[in-house]
């Protein structure tokens, strides 16, 4: 990597902001104060804008460093399983962040002071390919006002903008969206928003209507192949524009959110006030269709002020969504196209507004073609021009490189933060107590039941009652922040990926949503005691506790109150948010005192369980093998009733208790398969495995006296045994950090353990021998460690660590343990190995749901390869 640029900040894992000279702009008491960071840049940054006719739309990349390479053990790992980066392209991009914030053009300055602020204009001072050659730094920029602002941009920041034409750069956003975002495109529909999972094969062609202050409607055939076919003058600057003239708003949200309270009958002339209250049903119309927008105002002495805006609002809303709806399925008509992509700012992610094309579409196609929307909806220009950025690699990124994170601002409504979340902590907690104060912590949902009828064509009245409109100020409200990670795979061993979902349980049924809304908050307190004692319990610590407790419980709020809020999001999401919101506070490891408590109380009596387990015949072994590994899956502190359990008695003696419950048949049972595939029936001895993966849950009892005698008898049999665990710390899960550790301390009191864990490298005194290549030389099948990319009590085989991916190429047995990752996700996962999936359910719910059966039930699936 080429020298750093001055302002870097080198950081670990996120970037590090400069806090310095913080201020709140504006009063604090308003709705919207911005919080400024004068002095703050990210590592890295590149930008581009899209400077359209009402909004500056800002997309930017903030790199951090890599350090994953500096691991001795990794590297050794890597040469072990002959896994190089050359069969991979090697990314010129590193990981990072994408964020997207707006401002309004007509507050060009602001936007100019935030680029200065936080630098951003500066970014990619190593990489000459975005310098021009007098070294002057270079934007890229799309929209009108990369000709207009030109000459302020080189004035005031000394940058050059280099123009992006806007109609590609459309398309370019557009169509990376919908091939990298694994839910971008939904579907709106009598207030109903369903995510439509695209088939890039079967993507073009498609309209794209872009409504920002004008519409463009354009016909796209595939990657920069595309036809501006149409357009109309009448867009979202028409219904701002007209709107404040009509209603004197100040703002395009207040104009919106009155249109929510409106009843446009009182404006709208109605198929009904011509025909005498009738339908004229020979050609369709109903008599609540609408006939003529605003045509009632005609015949009424009154002034525009004898009008309640709120009514005017809406007529103008459906007049003009309703309108581009129509002209879009005539453009989709002339060219034969089904699909209809929107985007831009006026759809702003209002259902109304959404249902209100959807319907025009639907109705005037008769079903035929179908509106969609895209969750970036006005970042398509933005983006477009980043990726006209050349050679930052971020054309070939797939949606496994994408991981979208909505850190703590993203519930709140107004506190406009600009860019990541406030990386310093103490301003991260002010601010979050500074909303917990002024009391807006989670919009009130504003109920929209405009009475009577607001129909076009039978369109009855907007369905999308109890619609929430949220302060738009923060940099996007809808939208989190990408992180992109290029060392994200899919998992090869999975049967079919297309299908794959890895999530069990449906949040978009509500009673589940509320179940686990409950369960999380019941369990609040309990994980903000253990983050807060992890942290030593002082004040410092119980502030961060407190502010964490706060946003994770607004998270939930936001998410009862709109389900969709952040996408399609399942239960493995949910929780993985959790962990994430502690490590926003800096709790990076809140179990981290339990977890090497349990893992020395469990050590302590390995030596035992394994003396006892080599007394037995082969098959009673690997019988007590299994049971053990269910017995020991108790520990669970993210089971209320596990939580319950640990005040009644210590680890060793839960073991035992648990150990003692153990009768099969199990709830499922599919131990005889296992144990014939393992050991044959009769005569017939099978092959053995030639390499396993392990994936591991809990620290403690779980992994010491389940998963590891499990491993050696694999090991033992000749299987190479790889110990697939957490990369960051979530609950009491073991990392793939911590399992050396444990390894060599089991291996003290096994030779099996260690002449494999040598074998692997694993033992930091045998690396020296490694290094000499002496790899060959060991007579055992190698033990080793492999993180899996994630950080959440859940896993998604969608996006694991390319370390993961290449060493599952050889692997011929699965195994997944724990409720997490085998039954919260993936219990239904099908892969090309044999599979066998192991755990106790500790949850009421789920075992009646998933099993048919009660808690403390155990699981034993065993699936052969297909
Ligand atoms: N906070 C806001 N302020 C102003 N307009 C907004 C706001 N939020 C949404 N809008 C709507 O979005 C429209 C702008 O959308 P968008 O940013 O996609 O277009 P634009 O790029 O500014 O315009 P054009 O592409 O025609 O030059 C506005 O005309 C208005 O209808
Ligand atoms: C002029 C642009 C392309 C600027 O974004 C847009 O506002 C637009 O497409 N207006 C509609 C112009 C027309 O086709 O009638
Ligand atoms: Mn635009």
């Amino acid at each position: 990597m080429a020298a750093a640029p001055k302002s870097m900040h080198r950081s670990s894992s996120r970037p590090q902001l400069d806090v310095s000279g913080a201020a709140i702009q504006g009063n604090l008491e308003e709705r919207d104060p911005s919080i400024l960071l004068p002095n703050q840049s990210d590592d890295i940054s590149h930008l581009a804008l899209d400077i359209g006719g009402s909004l500056i739309k800002l997309v930017y990349f903030s790199r951090h460093a890599d350090h994953s390479n500096n691991d001795k053990r990794k590297k050794s790992l890597k040469e072990r399983l002959g896994i190089s980066n050359g069969n991979r392209r090697s990314y010129p991009i590193l990981g990072g962040r994408l964020h997207f914030v707006k401002f309004e053009t007509r507050k060009l300055n602001e936007c100019l002071d935030f680029i200065s602020s936080k630098q951003l204009h500066r970014g990619g001072i190593d990489l000459h390919t975005w310098h021009s050659p007098d070294d002057n730094a270079i934007i890229k920029a799309t929209g009108g006002g990369a000709y207009k602002f030109a000459d302020l941009f080189k004035e005031r920041l000394g940058v050059s903008i280099d123009k992006e034409d806007e109609m590609d750069c459309l398309v370019a956003g557009a169509n990376f969206l919908l091939k990298a975002i694994r839910h971008e495109a939904f579907t709106h529909m009598e207030g109903q928003k369903e995510f439509v999972q695209i088939d890039h094969n079967d993507l073009f062609p498609y309209l794209l209507v872009n409504i920002g202050s004008g519409v463009s409607m354009i016909k796209v055939d595939g990657d920069g192949s595309f036809q501006r076919v149409s357009g109309t003058n009448v867009g979202g600057g028409t219904y701002w524009g007209l709107g404040r003239l009509l209603t004197k708003c100040k703002s395009f949200d207040e104009l919106l959110e009155l249109s929510q309270r409106g009843d446009n009958r009182v404006i709208d002339m109605l198929v009904g006030d011509i025909y005498g209250g009738m339908d004229y049903s020979k050609i369709g119309l109903s008599a609540s269709t609408i006939a003529s927008s605003f045509g009632k105002t005609i015949s009424e002495n009154k002034e525009p002020s004898d009008y309640r805006p709120e009514d005017i609002s809406l007529s103008l809303l459906r007049m003009i969504s309703y309108n581009i709806g129509q002209i879009s399925y005539l453009n989709a008509l002339r060219y034969g196209i089904k699909r209809i992509f929107f985007g831009g700012f006026f759809i702003r992610g209002h259902a109304y507004t959404m249902d209100t094309i959807s319907f025009a579409i639907h109705f005037w196609s008769k079903g035929q073609a179908q509106a969609m929307f895209l969750r970036h909806e006005g970042f398509l220009g933005a983006l477009g021009a980043f990726m006209s950025y050349e050679k930052h690699g971020l054309d070939d990124l797939m949606a496994h490189h994408l991981v979208e994170r909505f850190p703590m601002g993203a519930p709140y409504m107004g506190g406009m933060i600009h860019g990541p979340p406030l990386g310093d902590l103490n301003e991260k907690i002010s601010w979050m107590e500074k909303f917990v104060r002024k009391g807006t912590e989670i919009t009130a949902p504003v109920p929209m039941c405009p009475p009577g009828t607001t129909g076009v064509g039978g369109f009855e009245r907007p369905s999308s009652k109890g619609d929430t409109l949220r302060s738009d100020a923060s940099a996007a409200f809808n939208v989190g922040v990408l992180h992109l990670v290029p060392t994200l795979e899919v998992f090869p061993l999975l049967a079919d990926p297309k299908t794959y979902e890895p999530n069990t349980i449906n949040l978009s049924d509500h009673s589940e949503l509320e179940y686990w809304f409950t369960v999380l908050s019941e369990h609040m307190s309990d994980i903000v005691d253990k983050a807060v004692a992890s942290e030593g319990g002082t004040d410092d610590a119980k502030r961060r506790g407190d502010a964490f407790a706060h946003a994770f419980s607004a998270h939930l709020a936001r998410l009862m109150e709109e389900p969709a809020a952040y996408g399609k999001f399942g239960l493995a999401n949910l929780l993985e948010l959790r962990e994430e919101c502690l490590r926003e506070f800096q709790f990076m490891d809140a179990y981290k005192t339990i977890k090497q408590r349990e893992n020395e109380a469990s050590l302590a009596v390995l030596q035992d369980l394994l003396m006892e387990l080599d007394s037995m015949s082969e098959e009673a072994r690997l019988l007590s093998l299994i049971e053990g590994v269910l017995a020991a899956n108790i520990f669970d502190w993210g089971s209320c009733a596990c939580v319950d359990l640990y005040h009644k008695g210590t680890i060793i003696e839960i073991y035992r208790m648990s150990r003692k419950k153990m009768r099969r048949p199990w709830r499922v049972d599919g131990f005889d398969n296992f144990k014939e595939r393992l050991l044959g029936s009769g005569d017939e001895k099978p092959k053995t495995h030639k390499r396993a993966l392990l994936f591991v849950d809990n620290s403690g009892a779980d992994i010491v006296l389940g998963m590891l005698p499990l491993a050696r008898e694999l090991l033992r049999r000749g299987t190479e045994v790889i110990l697939v665990a957490n990369s960051l710390p979530a609950l009491n899960d073991v990392t793939a950090m911590e399992i050396p550790e444990i390894v060599a301390e089991a291996a003290k009191h096994c030779d099996i353990l260690r002449k494999a864990a040598e074998a692997g490298g694993l033992l930091v005194d045998a690396m020296v021998n490694i290094q000499d290549g002496a790899v060959e030389n060991y007579a055992s099948a190698p033990l080793m460690v492999v993180e899996n990319g994630c950080g959440s009590p859940c896993l998604d085989f969608r996006q694991v660590n390319s370390e993961l991916a290449a060493v599952a190429k050889d692997a011929d047995l699965v195994v997944l343990e724990g409720m997490g990752r085998a039954l919260h996700t993936n219990f239904n996962a099908r892969f090309k190995c044999d599979t066998l999936k192991l755990a106790m359910v500790k949850n009421q719910r789920l075992a009646e749901k998933l099993v048919q059966g009660n808690i403390f039930d155990c699981v034993c699936r065993f699936e052969p390869a297909v």
